[in-house]
Parts: C-alpha cells; sequence; structure tokens
C-alpha cells in the first residue's frame, strides 16, 4: 500500500486532525443516536492518538435532510465509548475552535462541528480546487498533521477527504487502513469460489460490481436478491407484477435494465436469482414461482423454495461478498430471505459484508463476530469492491508521495 499509516509518523505528539465517520442513525426527535457502530470502530484510532491533541473532524447527514444536526450526541457517545472527556466546540474553523485548540493539553480530544454545516464540505471537486477552499486553508493551520480515518467517506470527493491530504503530512488511520487490507484482498487473494451477493435497493452500484467484479475474474458467481433482483427479471422480459415494477421505474433504474441485459448476455451462467417469490396477499405472506406470481402485488422477498439453491452455492463457496437486503425485511414477514442468506454466508472461510442494513441485520441477530469483516462502509465499501480507486485513498497516496 502506498498510503502512510499511524506508525510510521513516529511520535505521535503535536496537534492531530482527525476524520472520522461519525455519521450515523439517530432519532431527529432526540438527537439520540441509534447505532453506535462507527464509533465502535474508530475509538482504536482515537485511542491510539492519546499521546497528542486530538482534534475530531466529522459528519452528521446531509443539508435538509432531517438527521442534519450539530455533534454534542456524538461527543457525548464517544466519551462514554472511550472512556475519556471530549469536548464540543459549535465551530469549525472560526475563532472560537482555533482559540480551543490552542488552549487543548496533551491527551485532550476535541470534537468540532458537523463539518457539512460548511457549504464548501457538500461540494463535489477534485483535489486541486479542495486545496484553494477555505475550509481546508482553516482547518489545516490549526494541526500538525492529518489522519484520515473516515472510512465510511473515502468514495466522496470533498475537501476535507481529497483536499486536507493534499496540503498537510497525512495518514490513514486504524479503521481506514484495516478497511483498505481487508477489502484489498478479496480483489487479490480471497479463497475461491468467490460469490458477490448483491440485494437492496442501489441497482446502479449493485451492477457495477458485479460487471467489474466478473469481467475482472473478482468474482465466480453472482447472487442478485432484492429490488437489485427485480430489475435482472426485467432484463430477462419476465412479468415481475406492478408494484415491483413501478418501483423500478419511480427509483429510476430504466437504464440499468438495459445494463441488466447486458451483463446477462455475457454471463448469464455466472449469475443467479431466486425463482420463487414473496408477495403479501390479505395482510399475510405468499409464495409463487416467479413465473405465476399474481400481477397485482409487489415481491416483499424471495421465496423460501429459492433457498435450497442460494444457500447451496453459498456454501460451496470459499469468499462470500454480502451487500443489501434479500428483502423487505424490516416487515418480519419477510425476513427470512435475508436472516437466511446472512445464515449460510457465515459459514463461509472468508467473509465480507458492506451496507448499513445488512450490518445492522447482522448485529441484531447478534452473528457478527462469525463474520470476516463488516465493513463501516455501504457505497465506499462497495465501491472498493469495483476496483476503482477511492478519492481518499488517490490524495493519501498524494501526500505520502508529497510529504514524504
Ligand atoms: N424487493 C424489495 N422491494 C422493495 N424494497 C426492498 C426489496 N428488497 C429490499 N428492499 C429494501 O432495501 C432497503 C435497503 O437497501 P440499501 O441498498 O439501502 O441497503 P444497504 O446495502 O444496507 O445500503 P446502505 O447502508 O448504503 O443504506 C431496505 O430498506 C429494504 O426494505
Ligand atoms: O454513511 C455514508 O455512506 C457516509 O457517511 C457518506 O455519507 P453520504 O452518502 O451522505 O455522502
Amino acid at each position: 500500500m502506498k498510503i502512510g499509516r499511524l506508525e510510521d509518523l513516529g511520535s505521535l505528539r503535536g496537534t492531530a486532525l482527525l476524520r472520522v465517520d461519525f455519521n450515523s442513525p439517530i432519532d431527529p426527535s432526540s438527537n439520540m443516536i441509534l447505532d453506535d457502530k462507527r464509533f465502535r470502530e474508530h475509538a482504536p484510532t482515537v485511542k491510539a492518538l492519546e499521546d497528542s491533541k486530538c482534534v475530531i473532524v466529522t459528519h452528521q447527514s446531509r443539508p435538509m435532510k432531517k438527521d442534519f444536526t450539530n455533534l454534542r450526541a456524538h461527543a457525548e457517545r464517544l466519551e462514554r465509548l472511550i472512556g475519556r472527556p471530549v469536548d464540543y466546540i459549535d465551530d469549525i474553523f472560526g475563532a472560537c475552535a482555533r482559540d480551543a485548540v490552542k488552549t487543548m493539553d496533551y491527551g485532550e480530544v476535541l470534537m468540532l462541528e458537523n463539518v457539512r454545516f460548511n457549504s464548501e464540505e457538500v461540494l463535489t471537486m477534485d483535489g486541486e480546487d479542495a486545496m484553494k477552499t477555505h475550509l481546508v486553508k482553516g482547518l489545516s493551520a490549526m494541526a500538525d498533521y492529518y489522519v484520515f480515518d473516515a472510512f465510511g467517506t473515502a468514495h466522496r470527493s470533498q475537501p476535507t477527504i481529497v483536499g486536507l491530504p493534499r496540503v498537510m503530512r497525512s495518514v490513514a488511520g486504524l479503521l481506514m487502513d484495516k478497511e483498505v487490507s481487508t477489502l484489498s484482498k478479496v480483489l487479490t487473494d480471497a479463497p475461491g469460489p468467490v460469490t458477490f451477493v448483491l440485494g437492496g435497493t442501489k441497482v446502479d452500484d449493485s451492477l457495477a460490481v458485479a460487471k467489474n467484479a466478473l469481467e475482472a475474474g473478482i468474482t465466480d458467481n453472482v447472487v442478485f436478491t432484492g429490488v437489485v433482483a427485480n430489475v435482472v427479471y426485467l432484463a430477462e422480459g419476465k412479468k415481475i407484477g406492478k408494484p415491483s415494477t413501478d418501483l423500478v421505474h419511480s427509483l429510476g433504474y430504466d437504464k440499468e435494465i438495459e445494463v441488466a441485459a447486458e451483463l446477462l448476455k455475457k454471463y448469464s451462467d455466472r449469475i443467479v436469482t431466486p425463482d420463487h417469490v414473496a408477495v403479501k396477499e390479505d395482510g399475510v405472506r405468499a409464495e409463487y414461482p416467479l413465473e405465476n406470481m399474481p400481477q397485482d402485488k409487489g415481491i416483499m422477498d424471495l421465496g423460501i423454495e429459492s433457498l435450497a439453491e442460494l444457500t447451496g452455492i453459498i456454501s460451496n463457496s470459499g469468499t462470500i461478498v454480502l451487500n443489501g437486503p434479500a428483502g423487505v425485511f424490516e416487515d418480519e414477514q419477510f425476513s427470512a430471505g435475508t436472516y437466511e442468506l446472512i445464515r449460510a454466508s457465515e459459514k463461509a472461510e472468508f467473509s465480507v459484508v458492506g451496507g448499513g442494513h445488512t450490518a445492522a441485520v447482522i448485529e441484531k441477530m447478534g452473528v457478527a463476530d462469525r463474520f470476516s469483516h463488516i465493513s463501516t462502509g455501504g457505497g465506499a465499501c462497495i465501491e472498493f469492491l469495483t476496483g476503482k480507486k477511492l478519492p481518499a485513498v488517490e490524495a493519501l497516496e498524494y501526500s505520502k508521495e508529497k510529504f514524504w
């Protein structure tokens, strides 16, 4: 890896600017953090910086969304987790933030305000433009070096991600390092056969991952479930009922039907979709072979009769990459497909999970420790697995080249 690591910095005294991704599900009415996985995952990096003055930069949500909020609760949650005081200041790089940093002692932790409160951070730009932003100039002036640990946001081209590493000596934090090295294993030396199980609603991402992984020989099989499977059915000319067809169109995935058709032309022998589906009839689960499903009902889950084939493929695989639920698991009647594919995947020699929904179900089932790696990234994990270099990785490589 051509990016710097924490250990490359030697002594960690001085002021560290630490970019994490504490973007988490929160209850907008109370600001309560509902899942602290990302806090737990970043905690070792905060701990590793305990001899420095640690200034934390992170975001929560995006402008206009209900959970776009200040970071007071985030600082409190981190404080509880690491067992050390974490100060919070409602400023990013203004006079108050600068004064707060100046008066810090070694061993202290300060969390700055939600960095997306600054309008520059929500813009997509290249590294050269990002270097010139007020945000990058202001933040970089407050610290001696930069630790980028925010793997979950490594696929975005925003100032703190692509700009700061271009103006400061920067290294990857422990989580970033772990994510990049574990996910790289999928691209290089995962035990075979490799099967990608892709569900959920992000059809464009899932098809791009499948295309790249099949073309590059990263995966042997792809199992599509969830809304992604619905698009594949349409590409095969199968009827999936009005509600599911309307959903595909309303999500803007018309073009993806063609993408799926192209994939099927080349790789039909390596692509599998469930041939039985579950729908809701009179309020309860009913199962049908796909070709006989009622056309006025929406597909809510894969059918149990498909499970033998899908779990068979999974259990014959050395590596499983699982991303996105197989059905509308939030409704208990339709969670079976998602749960059963998770149960089958946990037995693989090497198993990687991406995406917040899938990770949350796995935590709820209490089987997280049976997986080799549960990524903190949704979009970042899946983009990494397309083999594309993530903007954050590129920026850290640039930094290593420039400042070492
Ligand atoms: N057949 C289906 N019809 C409608 N919705 C579905 C279907 N299958 C799965 N879903 C929905 O997909 C949603 C999750 O998809 P999404 O792509 O966001 O998951 P993810 O991979 O965990 O990603 P992320 O963490 O980035 O949000 C769930 O809310 C689930 O209800
Ligand atoms: O949760 C995520 O995927 C990251 O924090 C990035 O958030 P974004 O999709 O709002 O850029």
